[in-house]
């Protein structure tokens, strides 16, 4: 494996029972990339991602991740790597500070655990038993734990689920700084603007195969999709789907001798690009 790939996927198979979850997918993540896997309910994506983890065997294909095959993990291995799954349940009789402190001691170089509660906005819950935490502080909690280690790679599992927006957004500025660290990061989500805000690519999972891996501003097509101009003409409301739309607007600008009324300049959202690749992709199933 060369150095600048941190997860190196091919081929992977995971059957539970009859059931066919993941029917040979790839993917490549480089070092120091954030990469965001999106994909419906059930499209496989916890599959793939406690696979890398280490914390489900495969039934198929080749795995490698920070050049250790997770099917094999060494102590050296878990310790560059930081988990935060999609929930926890213990410790709820220790307060937050013990709990991180606590997590902190199995890393050999692990961050300051007060800095850690700082950066996910826990320093007024410190003292807080863990099970006294909202649902939002709850995940907080476990965002503080995948990091305090120093992961070289960092899993998170829809880790803002919960949160309410200003956590999210805070919570982004910290992935951000981990990022600009060098931090390698795989993340699964449902909010397509979090992979937007967050994601170096985006890979599209579904039926248990990837079906792109693409730039948020690329995935389906996007960056060449037809922009829609719309405005409040003398008969209603007008649309138009065009690939020139500076020129669309300065005719209707002349038209209307200046201001268009309600004029609106759109691109599909990376939401739209995402539900029609899904919704284009049913048939197959
Ligand atoms: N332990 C299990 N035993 C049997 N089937 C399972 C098990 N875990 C997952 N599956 C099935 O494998 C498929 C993929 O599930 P997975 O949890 O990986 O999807 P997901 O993409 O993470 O979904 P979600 O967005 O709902 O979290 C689903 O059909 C699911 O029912």
């Amino acid at each position: 494996m060369t150095e600048d790939v941190a997860i190196r996927v091919r081929g992977l198979q995971k059957t539970y029972g009859d059931h066919v979850a993941i029917q040979g997918l790839d993917l490549e993540v480089a070092r120091g990339e954030c990469f965001a896997l999106l994909g419906p309910n059930g499209a496989g994506k916890t599959t793939t991602v406690e696979i890398l983890e280490g914390y489900r065997p495969r039934t198929g294909g080749e795995v490698s991740v920070l050049g250790v095959d997770p099917k094999r993990p060494t102590r050296d291995w878990r310790a560059k790597v930081g988990i935060v799954l999609q929930s926890t349940g213990e410790f709820e009789a220790l307060t937050v500070r013990e709990v991180v402190n606590h997590f902190a001691l199995y890393y050999p170089a692990p961050r300051d655990p007060a800095e850690v509660i700082e950066a996910v906005g826990l320093t007024e819950k410190a003292t807080a038993r863990a099970g006294t935490l909202s649902g939002g502080q709850r995940r907080r909690l476990d965002v503080a734990l995948g990091v305090v280690g120093r992961p070289e790679l960092l899993f998170l599992d829809e880790p803002t689920t919960g949160f309410d927006p200003e956590a999210r957004q805070e919570f982004w500025e910290l992935i951000h700084r981990l990022s600009a660290e060098g931090t390698t990061i795989l993340l699964t989500t449902h909010y397509l603007y979090e992979a937007e805000a967050l994601a170096n690519r985006v890979g599209v999972i579904h039926g248990g195969r990837m079906v792109e891996v693409a730039t948020p501003a690329t995935l389906g097509g996007r960056a060449t999709a037809a922009t829609v101009v719309s405005w409040d003409g003398p008969d209603g409301r007008q649309t138009v789907s065009t690939d020139t739309p500076t020129s669309q607007v300065s005719k209707l600008a002349a038209e209307f001798g200046g201001e268009v009324p309600g004029l609106t300049v759109t691109r599909p959202t990376l939401e739209d690009i995402y539900l029609t690749m899904i919704n284009a992709g049913k048939g197959e199933q």
